[in-house]
């Protein structure tokens, strides 16, 4: 079946969190539009950029692009960002399939045996400068075939985000500019796009509009009937925060996370890192005569952000009748053995996914810096800050375009390897670079990242990292510097969750695998929009030679324009 969209996207006035401000909406509504489909089934989304001064792309988070590379909606990387007053045609497979290939080296994409694997939560967003930050995303949900190992009743489905007020575009400038500007703290957390600003602390001038009654800043409602078991949906596209989350009374059972299914864990509250999504149940089983609080809080960094709240409302009680209690508390934000904890909680559910190879062809080691080049701040993998090339990696590399990207390939593992990841680095100095890792076609390559000290003293981040182009196996968590030696020996190779993003930890590392086994370019970056943007991020290539007919529409730009478009 073909699921056919035509998407307008522009900017339009919206108050979030009641503070007015421009949203980037898709046909006049932010959030976006669910995209729903079954296994097997193709979306078809016709984009027009109607933006009076900015390009586009739109990532289809955790879909996997199988035999469609082009149209993973990265710019630089699967294509030429859209211009405005373009038009795009995506088209893709919402299908986890494994990639094949006949004796001419054609792909064959044969489907997995259990087709219940493929079903799960993903979202879109968009991928160009910091559009997501600018409330361009929406749900993208996967049905089955087939049956799910558990039920319920209904449905539910959030969306988390964090909230500025200040635009994506000032944001992007302070970002990329000596002395630098950060982007600070969020003004609110939003669930499905609604959150609540303490208007009181805004002066009134024509420029600041903001309206505690808007009705776009009304609480989100979950409705529920008393009794019953909900699938509630939840997924991450905040720029920064790492998140918790949690209903007041209600214990959640989490089954599900980017698409994969889980061994049930009953938790009080959630953590969803940005690019992580959830599937949790939860019964409607306390007291009918009241509502009850959602609440969101800010995890990792020092929270300077109010609680972001929905309702869930237990029918037939008003929906706009607010719970008598205070909102639950989450862990504090600074409690990172909960998280670690909780993290090392989630494993795959036996007989449902696939297991990780024992071994692997190659490990690459990922020292996650923070530097300055030539006064400007940046971050690095192996010193080196990724910044993109004019001309887009995937039609580069398959029509040989060899001055569009830099093909010398970056270093495997960090040096010096006795680098102190306790302090601020002594030499903060990195290079920029646009290098690709070019991994052996169906290899089995690990991943160790390597978190570090920032800039800053005593200090280190969560860094959520997303695969683009396949799912990896998270292989175990640690503190302090990977031993290779005595390390790999502890990693989970019996029920490890596959996931699209991973957790990297303050002072700690994250082992991961996946299977290079999905011809096309790939982007690895750190979720978190900034870092991302501030060079957070490698390029990982496999299969290049099997990558199908790229279509025109996505090349015309930089070196791939000039090779072939028609000029007039
Ligand atoms: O990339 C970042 O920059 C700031 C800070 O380190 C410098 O202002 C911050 O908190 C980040 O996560």
């Amino acid at each position: 079946k073909v699921h056919y969209h035509k998407w307008k996207i522009n900017y339009q006035s919206w108050a979030p969190d009641c503070m007015q401000v421009q949203v980037i909406s898709i046909n006049g509504k932010y959030p976006g539009p669910t995209v729903r489909a079954q296994v097997g089934d193709t979306i078809v989304v016709e984009l027009e950029n109607q933006m009076p001064t900015e390009n586009v792309v739109v990532h289809w988070h955790g879909i996997r692009q199988i035999g469609t590379p082009w149209n993973d909606g990265t710019p630089s990387m699967s294509q030429c960002a859209i211009n405005s007053g373009e038009t795009y045609i995506y088209r893709f497979v919402v299908e986890k399939v494994i990639p094949m290939f006949d004796k001419y080296g054609g792909l064959v994409v044969r489907r997995l045996d259990w087709s219940a694997l493929i079903a799960g939560t993903y979202f879109y967003h968009g991928h160009y400068g910091l559009q997501r930050s600018a409330g361009l995303y929406g749900s993208l949900i996967v049905d089955p075939a087939g049956k799910e190992p558990f039920s319920y009743d209904g449905e539910l489905s959030i969306i988390l985000n964090d909230w500025w007020h200040k635009s994506a575009y000032e944001q992007a400038i302070g970002l990329s500019s000596n002395p630098f500007v950060w982007v600070g703290e969020p003004h609110s957390l939003l669930i499905e796009g609604r959150g609540k600003f303490n208007c009181t602390t805004v002066s009134t001038d024509s420029s600041n509009t903001c309206n505690a009654t808007h009705s776009q800043c009304l609480p989100h409602v979950l409705i529920v009937k008393p009794g019953k078991t909900y699938r509630l949906r939840i997924a991450s596209v905040a720029s920064l925060s790492a998140l918790n989350f949690l209903i007041q009374g209600h214990k959640m059972t989490v089954v599900e996370a980017d698409g994969h299914y889980l061994e049930p864990v009953e938790v009080d509250n959630l953590d969803v890192y940005s690019g992580e999504s959830y599937s949790v149940l939860i019964t409607a089983n306390q007291d009918p005569a009241n509502n009850y609080w959602a609440a969101l809080n800010v995890r990792g960094r020092l929270p300077k952000t109010p609680t972001g709240l929905a309702i869930l409302n237990y029918l037939p009680n008003p929906s706009a009748e607010l719970p008598t209690s205070p909102p639950p508390a989450s862990p504090l934000w600074n409690d990172f053995a909960y998280s670690k904890a909780l993290a090392k909680k989630l494993v795959a559910l036996k007989g449902h996914e696939e297991v990780p190879p024992r071994q692997s062809h190659r490990q690459l080691v990922f020292l996650n810096t923070q530097n300055k080049i030539n006064g400007f701040l940046k971050w690095a993998i192996n010193n080196i800050s990724l910044v993109l090339p004019p001309t887009p990696y995937l039609a580069a590399m398959k029509y040989k375009i060899r001055n569009a990207y830099d093909t010398t390939p970056p270093p495997d593992v960090y040096a010096p390897r006795n680098y102190n990841i306790t302090v601020p680095p002594p030499n903060p100095n990195a290079t920029e670079g646009n290098g690709v890792y070019v991994l052996r076609m169906n290899s089995v390559v690990d991943v160790i990242l390597q978190n570090a000290n920032t800039l800053t003293p005593n200090n280190s981040e969560i860094h959520p990292w997303h695969l683009h182009g396949h799912d990896f196996w998270i292989l175990g968590y640690g503190d302090g510097v990977f031993d290779p030696a005595k390390d790999p020996k502890k990693y989970n190779l019996v029920n490890p969750p596959l996931r699209n993003t991973a957790a990297l930890f303050p002072y700690g590392w994250t082992a991961l695998r996946f299977k290079a086994d999905n011809p096309g370019v790939w982007a690895f970056h750190c979720h978190l929009e900034a870092h991302l943007f501030m060079g957070m991020g490698v390029m990982f290539a496999e299969g290049i030679e099997r990558v199908g007919r790229i279509p025109r529409s996505s090349m015309g730009c930089g070196l791939t324009r000039n090779k072939f478009m028609r000029h007039p």
